[in-house]
């Protein structure tokens, strides 16, 4: 009996005890489940965590791409100014894809103004202006100044005219037209002349004749410079920024009569020789060709009028523009090799009868 009692109160309590134990296994087990469960949880985030910054890591380099790209696409253009509505004036430049009417563009351009250029590319290049197509201050239109044109402008800079000696020989009589009744269509506004003497830069047409081109061209192919005859002829030389800041103080001038723009710092045709040969450091050989017919054994300009009435003078030092000029057509030449076309320098002019005048 008492062991009987005793095994139902040991049984009690081993009961009381299997339950409490058991209990315990109990929370044991789900504490050890949701233990597992929640570092499960932890691992899988530590996981996502660990794959985001790996994306992250390699997405950064192309977003960073994107926004150089973007930054390419809104700063594909030279920095203009800005000019409030008073300010900003409506230009028109004709031959504006030529020589000197793209340098003329740049100015214009990145001073803030508004530019249509008009140019038939017949001497002109859409190269020479391309670095502003799309810009909302900019206009290029293909259109010959032979024809009329109705827009309304500010200011005109007309300087569409074929300059180059074989240029202007080959086709006189549209030279002729583009210099009459192409000037009479710009007219309508007031009035500037500019008397432009030799000029030169970067853009000037590779194989137009013309003395600077073809010694550049001839001493970078390492041909003979071919000088017309005894090349003690001087000639004066400015470099094309001059020129347009020149062309820009008379537009906004109050001067209604010509003015010469020019550098007169004169040099002979054979210094001129042998400095593009020092300067382009070429082995070519100095060849004395026969005299080109008409030839004006000497040429300064007379600057007195613009150095008074425009505050005006060149200020850039004759080897210094060589230098660009000699660096834009090395790159000419490098494009062209590239595109299979050599150009050569012209010819000496033995055409009869040419008036010169410049
Ligand atoms: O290869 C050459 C080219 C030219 N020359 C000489 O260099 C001098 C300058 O010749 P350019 O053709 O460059 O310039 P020019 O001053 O003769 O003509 C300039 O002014 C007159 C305008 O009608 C022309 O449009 C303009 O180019 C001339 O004495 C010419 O005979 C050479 O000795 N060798």
């Amino acid at each position: 009996m008492v062991s009987k009692a005793l095994l139902r109160l040991v049984s009690a309590v081993n009961r009381r005890r299997m339950k409490l134990l058991l209990g315990i296994a109990l929370l044991a087990y789900v504490a050890s489940v949701w233990g597992n469960f929640v570092n499960m949880r932890s691992i899988q985030e530590n996981g996502e965590l660990k794959i985001e910054s790996k994306i992250e890591e390699m997405v950064e380099p192309l977003r960073e791409k994107i926004r150089d790209l973007e930054k390419s696409f809104t700063q594909k253009y030279p920095p203009v100014k800005f000019l409030s509505e008073k300010d900003r004036k409506r230009i028109l430049i004709t031959g504006g894809a030529g020589f000197v009417g793209s340098h003329l563009t740049d100015k214009l351009m990145m001073d803030g103004h508004e530019v249509t250029v008009v140019d038939n590319f017949f001497t002109g290049r859409k190269r020479n202006v391309e670095h502003w197509i799309g810009h909302e201050n900019f206009e290029l239109i293909n259109h010959d100044v032979v024809e009329p044109l109705y827009i309304e402008v500010d200011q005109i800079y007309h300087l569409a005219s074929p300059a180059s000696p074989p240029n202007y020989m080959y086709n006189p009589i549209k030279t002729l037209k583009t210099n009459t009744i192409g000037t009479l269509n710009m007219l309508g506004v007031e009035v500037r002349v500019a008397r432009i003497f030799n000029t030169f830069g970067p853009r000037m047409h590779m194989n137009d004749g013309r003395v600077v081109s073809n010694f550049i061209l001839q001493a970078l192919q390492g041909e003979p410079l071919t000088v017309y005859g005894s090349g003690s002829q001087t000639r004066a030389f400015q470099y094309v920024s001059d020129l347009v800041n020149g062309l820009v103080a008379l537009m906004n001038s109050n001067v209604s009569s010509p003015v010469n723009l020019g550098n007169p710092e004169e040099h002979t045709i054979l210094e001129f020789a042998q400095l593009i040969k020092n300067l382009v450091g070429s082995g070519s050989e100095i060849q004395f060709l026969s005299e080109a017919q008409d030839d004006p054994q000497k040429r300064k300009p007379d600057i007195k009028k613009a150095k008074l009435m425009l505050g005006w003078e060149p200020v850039v030092p004759l080897e210094e523009g060589l230098n660009k000029a000699i660096h834009y057509f090395r790159k000419e030449l490098e494009y062209q090799a590239n595109n299979q076309y050599i150009p050569k320098p012209k010819p000496a002019r033995i055409k009869k009868g040419r008036t010169r005048h410049s």
